[in-house]
């Protein structure tokens, strides 16, 4: 049987924990292990509220779910194999199939570890059992184990959120007044405060306080040298030229697709920037997609999205208030509608989604746009495979492209895609940890049919 590296001819292999010194060999020793010790502490943190809601069974819960957590804990540390999942849920046999994949790929010498096997597969994975941990212990099996550090995010980024709904209600005032130029540069604006909106991670920081405490509006110029790839003149004119006459005699695109990252900050300007496209007749319809149970700590789950819209419209700032009531509109009327699918809570790489998973592809198939938030969703439509920095975007989609899409991404992973030559050892000389420390950023577009 092949060896991983070798089974796909002309596409690199998989990142992984087994180069000692790399980048995913220090996350899987080191972060991944400081964030299951953060799960266990909030959940004996919480003792007392289980005990109020469950009496003894919650008592019990949370006990058996600590101890399953610390074994997987002990498992990832000493590098045992992977381990297929119990708990019956819809997903279970897919990702236990996907074990099988990894193993098929890997060969039967050695099993599929933590730090052999793909990082990509075995840091969802980590995920994934967390999430089992609490399902095989009914009571607080909804507990979402990071919500604490979300909210937290979100009330830190106060200011900032009001700077951005005040900078909104501006723009919406005299909209209809605007020529294509200063919307453009509105738009422009708006897509660079979302793509910053994703330093604000905590699963990089292994949880650690990430917020925005200041406007992002103020340092978008000074931040422009950090971005290595901007492709947004493409993501205008996608946009433009999907402008057909709608119903309300209004001509716009017919939709955009965001796919979510974070919670917190992050979300927050992806609601805005959605609240601009539809304002301004850019788009008719946003569809959101997040993630249906909680995932690499911060991404945005059905009740982080609805909680961050009541808290938007609870808060007694006028703009603020009044930009979540627009955002509660929206979603009343369907001009905006949140999907979640299983798919983007699993490991597969995006161009596996046609085949894997048909339904969700043909979905984003009906967008104008898709847009997707982060560095997770980069690694994803890479492959986090360890691709040279001068192949283009489209060779390591490998033929992933349901509609036009397009990459805002802070560089926190070591796979960067579609530079020139040369900018990637420059960067390297300057500032060897470009790729993980989220300072850089990418606007990276891509559109098959424009083939
Ligand atoms: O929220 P984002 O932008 O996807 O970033 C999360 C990133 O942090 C990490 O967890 C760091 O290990 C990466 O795996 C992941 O790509
Ligand atoms: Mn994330």
């Amino acid at each position: 049987m092949m060896a991983a590296d070798q089974t796909l001819a002309g596409v690199p292999s998989s990142l992984s924990a087994k180069v000692v010194g790399s980048f995913a060999y220090l996350t899987v020793r080191d972060r991944l292990p400081t964030i299951l010790t953060k799960v266990i502490d909030t959940i004996h943190r919480n003792k007392n509220k289980f005990f109020e809601e469950y009496g003894e069974d919650g008592i019990q819960a949370e006990k058996q779910t600590i101890s399953l957590l610390s074994k997987l804990r002990n498992e990832l540390q000493t590098d045992k194999p992977v381990l297929a999942l119990t708990d019956g849920l819809p997903d279970t046999e897919s990702w236990n199939q996907y074990l099988n994949r990894q193993q098929r790929l890997q060969g039967d010498q050695e099993s599929v570890s933590w730090f052999k096997s793909a990082w990509l597969y075995v840091e969802c994975y980590m995920y994934r059992r967390i999430q089992e941990a609490l399902l095989l212990n009914p009571p607080i099996s909804d507990y979402d184990v990071f919500n604490e550090g979300k909210t937290q995010s979100f009330f830190e980024s106060q200011q900032a959120v009001m700077a951005l709904c005040t900078y909104l209600e501006g723009v919406k005032k005299n909209i209809d007044e605007l020529s294509r130029n200063q919307l453009f540069e509105h738009f422009n604006k708006l897509l660079l405060v979302s793509l910053w909106g994703n330093k604000c991670d905590l699963s990089i920081s292994a949880g650690q306080e990430n917020s925005q405490k200041t406007s992002p509006l103020d340092s978008l110029s000074s931040l422009q040298p950090f971005i290595l790839v901007d492709d947004s003149s493409m993501v205008w004119s996608t946009l433009i030229s999907a402008q057909k006459p709608g119903e309300s005699g209004k001509t716009t695109a017919d939709r955009v697709d965001i796919v979510l990252d974070n919670a917190g900050f992050e979300l927050v300007t992806d609601l805005i920037f959605a609240d601009f496209l539809v304002s301004s007749g850019l788009a008719r319809r946003i569809y959101f997609h997040g993630k249906s149970f909680p995932w690499f700590v911060s991404d945005v789950t059905a009740n982080d999205y609805q909680w961050t819209i009541r808290q938007t419209m609870a808060t007694n700032h006028k703009w603020m208030s009044k930009s979540g009531f627009q955002w509660q509109t929206y979603l009343k009327e369907g001009v905006w509608s949140y999907h979640d699918h299983p798919f983007w809570t699993q490991p597969h790489e995006f161009c596996d989604m046609a085949a894997d998973a048909p339904d969700l592809y043909a979905t984003l198939q009906g967008a104008d746009l898709v847009l997707f938030k982060g560095d997770l969703n980069y690694r994803k439509l890479t492959g986090d495979r360890d691709w040279d920095h001068t192949v283009a975007f489209n060779t390591a989609l490998r033929g992933f492209g349901p509609a036009p899409l397009c990459s805002l991404r802070t560089l926190k992973a070591n796979v960067q895609v579609g530079l020139q030559s040369g900018q990637g050892e420059k960067l390297t000389s300057q500032d060897p940890s470009w790729m993980t420390s989220g300072k850089y950023a990418v606007i990276q577009f891509y559109n098959s049919k424009s083939e």
